[in-house]
Formats: C-alpha cells, sequence, structure tokens
C-alpha cells in the first residue's frame, strides 16, 4: 500500500487531478488484464489507493488517460489478451484495384462497421478528394452520436518545404472535425532519401512539425510508420529515430507499417517485442500488413502476441495491390483461437452478415473461400470428411460456423459417400428407416457419380440434388411436367446491326431475329367441384429474345394460371459451359441457372448437360421451376402410369 502511494507520488508530481491509469511494465505479465488498475485521484490524495498490494514498485507505470500529448490511446488495455481494432476499409481499402466507392456507400460502411463496435474507423483522406472532404462534413450529422466507434481522418505528414500551418493537406486534416488524426510519415532512410527526395533529418523534422501541430490542437494523432519493418532491417536507429521523434511530438500511437508486405511472421514479432519493449504503455503500438505474400493476417496475429496493442486491417482483407490485412480473419481469430479481448468481440455472431455486406456495398462478388466468413468456410465434400462430421462436427471444423454467423454445408459431387447423400434425405423426409435411407443413398450416389462423369457437376446446384433424391422416391409426384415443346429462330435481315460487319455494308437497323417457342405443359392442379386433382393440359405459345428466353417465358404462361406464386420468381444467372471443345459446335454444353424468389430471397441453381444447349437450358429451367414448387405443393400423387 505504501508502495503505491510512494509510485503515484512520484509520478503525479506536478500533475493535475485526472483519471490515470497504473500499469505494470513487465511484459511477461501482459497478459493479464489484472495487472491494470485505472484510478480517478485527487491531487495529494489518499484515495488513490486501491486495495491490492503491489510488490516491486519499479515495474509500475502511470499512464495519463486525460491528456492525449502524454498518454497513448485513450482508454486501451495492451497486451496480447486485448487489441484495439483498426479498420481501414474506406481508406485503405479503397485503395485496392476496382474499387469504388460513392460517398453514400461510405457513410453505409460506416455505420456498419460502428454498429459491429469497431474501435476505431479510418474513412477516408480529406486532402485527396472532395468525396472524402464530404465525407466528414455528412458523418458529423448523419453518422449517430451514441456509436462507440471513433471516425479518423487519414493525411500525410507536411510536404517537405512548407510550413505545417500553410499545407493544405494538413488543413484538410483539421477541417475534417474530427478529433482522431491518422497520419503517414516515412520510417525507413532509403524512401526518405530517393523517393521523398528529402534528407533523414528534414524528414524527421516534417515528422515532428506535423504531429506537434495537431497535437497542440487538441487532436489524438497516431502515426503510421511506413516502410517501417524493411527500415528497421535496413537501419534500425533511424526507424526508432522516426517513431521517438513522433513519440515526443506527442503521437499517442505508433504504427509499425509492413508497406511492401514482404515482412516474415517471425520477423514482425521480433521487432513488435522490441517496439513494445521501449515505447509501450506510454505509447500504444500497432501494425499495418499488406498481403504481398500473404503473411498479413499472420504477421498482425504474431505482433499482437509480441503485445501489440492495436491492429489495422479491412473487411475482406481489400486494399492496395494483393490487399491488406483481412479483419474477418483476424478478429475470429485473436476472440476465438487466442482469447483476446476486443470491443466487438460480443458481435462476433454478425461478422459473416459485415463482411458478405461490404462486397454488396462495394458491388464485388464475395470470395467463398475468405476463412470463417466465406460460403465455403465450412463446406464439407469429401464423402471421409461428411462421415466424420456425422459423427462429430469437431472433426473437420476448427470453430462452429454459428460463432461468427457462417453456416455449415454438405456438397455433393462424385468425391461424395453415402452420407452426403443421406444427410440431404434427412433434411427431406425426417426419419427414415437406416436400411432404406442407405440403400437409396448408395443408388442416387451411383447416379451423381455418372452424371459428373458426364459433365454435370452438383456442388453449385444444389436444387438439383434435391429435385434427384426427390425422383428416387416412389411417393414423389412433380407437380408438373413438358409432354413436347419446339423452339425456332427466325432472322429476315442477316445485315442487322447485331453483325460485327453491319457497320460495313448493313443498313444500320437493330437485331432483327424472332424467336417462339411453344410448350405442352401437363400440370396437377385441383378439382373443386370433386375435392380432388387432377391433371390439366396446357398448350402455350410465346416470343422473347432467343430461344431459351421464348421457352422460359412459354413456360411460365402455362404455369402461371396454376401457380400465380411463379410471378415472384426471376431467373438471376444463366452459364453455359462448353465441356468438350474439340467437339466444336457439337459439343456438349452444361447449363446453369440460378433462380430468385423475389419474396424471400431465396435463390436456387439448376444444372443439365445435353448436346442440344436448347434442352440442356429447358432442363435446367423446369428443374428450377419444379423445385420452387415443392414447398408450395401439398398434395403427393402417383403419375397415371406414363
Ligand atoms: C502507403 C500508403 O498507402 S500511403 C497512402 C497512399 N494513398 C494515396 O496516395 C491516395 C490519396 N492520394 C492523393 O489523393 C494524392 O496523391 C495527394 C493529394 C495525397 C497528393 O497529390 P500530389 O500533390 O499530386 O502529389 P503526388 O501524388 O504526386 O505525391 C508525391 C508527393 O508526395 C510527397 N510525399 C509522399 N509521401 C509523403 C509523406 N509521408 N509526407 C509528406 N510528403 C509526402 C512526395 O515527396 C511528393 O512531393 P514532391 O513532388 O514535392 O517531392
Ligand atoms: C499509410 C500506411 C498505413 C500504408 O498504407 C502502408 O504503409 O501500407
Amino acid at each position: 500500500m505504501l508502495l503505491l502511494k510512494r509510485i503515484f507520488a512520484a509520478y503525479l508530481g506536478s500533475q493535475v487531478a485526472g483519471t490515470y491509469a497504473l500499469i505494470n511494465s513487465l511484459h511477461a505479465d501482459r497478459a493479464s488484464s489484472t495487472s491494470i488498475l485505472t484510478s480517478h485521484v485527487e491531487k495529494d490524495s489518499d484515495s488513490i489507493i486501491a486495495s491490492q498490494s503491489f510488490e516491486n514498485a519499479d515495474d509500475w507505470i502511470i499512464r495519463d488517460l486525460d491528456n492525449p500529448q502524454i498518454g497513448a490511446l485513450e482508454n486501451c488495455v495492451i497486451g496480447p489478451k486485448n487489441v484495439i481494432v483498426y479498420d481501414t476499409t474506406l481508406r485503405d481499402g479503397t485503395q485496392g484495384e476496382s474499387i469504388s466507392a460513392s460517398c453514400d456507400d461510405k457513410l453505409k460502411i460506416a455505420r456498419k462497421l460502428a454498429s459491429f463496435d469497431i474501435d476505431y474507423i479510418e474513412a477516408g483522406w480529406p486532402g485527396s478528394n472532395p468525396k472524402d472532404a464530404e465525407f466528414f462534413r455528412r458523418a458529423k450529422i448523419e453518422l449517430d452520436d451514441s456509436v462507440r466507434s471513433k471516425l479518423v481522418a487519414f493525411g500525410s505528414t507536411r510536404r517537405k518545404s512548407v510550413e505545417v500551418e500553410k499545407d493544405p493537406q494538413i488543413q484538410a486534416l483539421l477541417d475534417s472535425g474530427v478529433p482522431t488524426i491518422c497520419m503517414v510519415a516515412k520510417a525507413h532512410p532509403w524512401q526518405v532519401t530517393e523517393i521523398l527526395r528529402a534528407s533523414p533529418e528534414e524528414n524527421l523534422k516534417m515528422i515532428h512539425d506535423s504531429v506537434s501541430y495537431l497535437v497542440s490542437l487538441g487532436k489524438v494523432v497516431l502515426v503510421d510508420l511506413e516502410h517501417f519493418f524493411d527500415g528497421y532491417k535496413a537501419d534500425p536507429q533511424y526507424a526508432l529515430k522516426c517513431c521517438e521523434t513522433a513519440a515526443d511530438a506527442g503521437a499517442s500511437c505508433l504504427v509499425m507499417c509492413d508497406t511492401n508486405g514482404g515482412t516474415m511472421p517471425w520477423e514482425v514479432e521480433a521487432i513488435s517485442r522490441e517496439m513494445v519493449n521501449r515505447f509501450e504503455p506510454l505509447k500504444t503500438i500497432g501494425i499495418h500488413a499488406h498481403n504481398d505474400c500473404g503473411m498479413a493476417v499472420a504477421n498482425s496475429v504474431c505482433a499482437s502476441n509480441a503485445g501489440v496493442g492495436l491492429i489495422q486491417g479491412t473487411i475482406n482483407g481489400i486494399g492496395e495491390r494483393t490487399g491488406n490485412a483481412d479483419l474477418c480473419s483476424i478478429i475470429p481469430s485473436l476472440a476465438l483461437h487466442v482469447e483476446s479481448g476486443m470491443g466487438c468481440k460480443e458481435n462476433l455472431s454478425d461478422l459473416t452478415k459485415l463482411s458478405r455486406y461490404v462486397d454488396e456495398i462495394l458491388n464485388r462478388t464475395p470470395s467463398n473461400t475468405l476463412p470463417f466468413v466465406g460460403t465455403s468456410a465450412f463446406a464439407h465434400k469429401g464423402g471421409l470428411h461428411v462421415a466424420a462430421m456425422e459423427r462429430s462436427p469437431q472433426s473437420y471444423q476448427h470453430i462452429e460456423p454459428e460463432l461468427v454467423g457462417n453456416e455449415m454445408r454438405v456438397l455433393v459431387s462424385e468425391l461424395s459417400g453415402r452420407q452426403n447423400i443421406m444427410g440431404k434425405m434427412s433434411e427431406l423426409f425426417g426419419d427414415l428407416e437406416e436400411e432404406l435411407k442407405s440403400e437409396r443413398a448408395i443408388a442416387i450416389l451411383n447416379r451423381v457419380k455418372a452424371l459428373e462423369n458426364q459433365g454435370y457437376t452438383f456442388e453449385g446446384a444444389e436444387a438439383s440434388v434435391h429435385l434427384m433424391i426427390l425422383h428416387a422416391s416412389k411417393i414423389y409426384c412433380p407437380p408438373f411436367k413438358i409432354l413436347d415443346y419446339s423452339a425456332q429462330v427466325y432472322d429476315h435481315n442477316m445485315d442487322s446491326a447485331s453483325r460485327v460487319v453491319a457497320s460495313f455494308d448493313g443498313d444500320g437497323t437493330s437485331g432483327t431475329s424472332t424467336s417462339r417457342a411453344t410448350i405442352k405443359v401437363r400440370a396437377i392442379v385441383e378439382d373443386p367441384a370433386e375435392s380432388s386433382l387432377k391433371f390439366e393440359d396446357t398448350l402455350s405459345v410465346s416470343d422473347g429474345n432467343g430461344p431459351v428466353d421464348a421457352l422460359s417465358k412459354a413456360l411460365m404462361k402455362a404455369l402461371l394460371p396454376v401457380h400465380p406464386s411463379l410471378k415472384g420468381v426471376e431467373l438471376v444467372d444463366y452459364k453455359v459451359r462448353i465441356l468438350d471443345p474439340t467437339s466444336a459446335t457439337g459439343a456438349a454444353t452444361r447449363v446453369m441457372i440460378e433462380f430468385r424468389e423475389i419474396e424471400t430471397e431465396r435463390q436456387w441453381t439448376t444444372v443439365s448437360v445435353d448436346r442440344n444447349v436448347i434442352s440442356a437450358s429447358l432442363n435446367a429451367l423446369v428443374d428450377g421451376f419444379e423445385y420452387v414448387l415443392i414447398d408450395k405443393a401439398d398434395y403427393c400423387v402417383v403419375w397415371d402410369g406414363d
């Protein structure tokens, strides 16, 4: 107790009353957050005493949490067990190829990140373009004040021959109006002399002037030390000098950047440990890793293991070149495998939604293979895997998918075993007699393997697998079937504008081809007079942009009077793949069609293979319509013999 009093007295000295954290500086102890005591103290008051005893006075350091000029990031609890999550999707993420976000998009993503409780959201470079400046103007009004996340404006140190007060880019950072600023500074002597074309001393002055100016105006400043790891390896003294200059000027956090993404995890861990020993806990140490060697997540996790307190990254790993460290991997890895503390940990089950939302807003096709959040992250294909999963889900999963809001899936393909099919049968029919299930599963499995050998692929077409299982059951009756069909294409002007040569010798008119399809459908309908079901045949004709479009419309026209709910079904994708290109126009084609039901947003895909692309397309269309009707038809009839 006496010791504690002495430490506070020694450290507070001339300080004013305020909130202080007492932190054990022995890094080995950092894993335990009990080594940290935060206390509101009155100067010279005895009330600071906590009912804990402290063994070794020299191991304790006081951090002033009210004064950003001295302190590290506010309320940050450091150590491998606690991490501050810093998102740069809206800044470095948008530096990725083909990624562009409007101001509205950025606001939507910022709101989503805030609802996930990300600690810091780096939202853009206001000195770079009007859109980013507008973002900060609108964010002040449109982002809810109650969100815990802090918005960060990004910029660089002042230009080499410009006074800091007159640097327009620094002014834009101030104009952003946010209290937290992150600025990039060079930390590699070669980069300074060759790229900035400044002297090493000039660079230090640029860092000092820029940080101290912003801090003097009350800003909390993080410094992103560009090329830090390469700089540290080339000239550790200079890299550390850059850090010390930033720290002395009042920066709260020093972020080590692996800008070129070429540093290995063991190097990151060793250098991070040096930095933590030197600067923590008075300053927070952070990491910003790029993925050029595919090491960005590993590097970030290793840095955390060395005691780094802040990790920068982006959602889905988007960013310059091969991207940034993916927060969708780092957050769950640290939360679930390292058991680190994080502000957003409670929202972990929303992670998959967050990942897909960001892709949707940025108009990107989500990558299936993303760890934790991809649709394949918990998809099981190999027969042995699926059989083992049936006995215990732990056999081939590192976590329960629900923890990150994802789901387990079983794929059916030529690599399946009985269990892949039996699982699907249980989903469809509930409890079936085990022997019957196993017998049928083998028959279905053999058919799957034979069809995949012909070019079918079932793992992306679960609706077709579902139908195959139903059709194998003696009691299933499809709600309709096609009795016959024909499709024609008619063109009376081959010089129309749709030919590439039309601009030379055509008459410039638009395409003149017409496609027409005729289809005869037998559907099961209710007979109100008899209170029973009966078959009804309909012949329908439709024109379309091409023969497949005409067939799709004719089929819809025949089915709608019987099944009005089909009105809400649309085709969202139609893929054709030639399976044996050497057969040229006579090649077998695989058609995959993706459907969507607007009301429920349910999506499903069907597959068919045929040497005739029209037949393959019609079969996939029929399967798609049949699949959606299964849930809606509550009857079960056997066809009358034919
Ligand atoms: C590692 C990173 O990802 S850092 C972030 C990178 N992001 C971006 O560049 C996106 C936003 N950038 C932009 O909009 C523009 O590049 C701007 C507005 C910042 C600057 O545009 P311009 O004034 O036309 O400069 P330009 O893009 O050619 O950059 C080169 C200048 O920046 C200076 N510069 C580069 N890094 C720094 C730095 N850390 N501190 C100060 N100046 C720097 C260079 O010395 C050079 O100036 P000089 O010609 O006087 O020597
Ligand atoms: C500005 C910093 C953080 C950066 O993007 C990098 O060094 O890669």
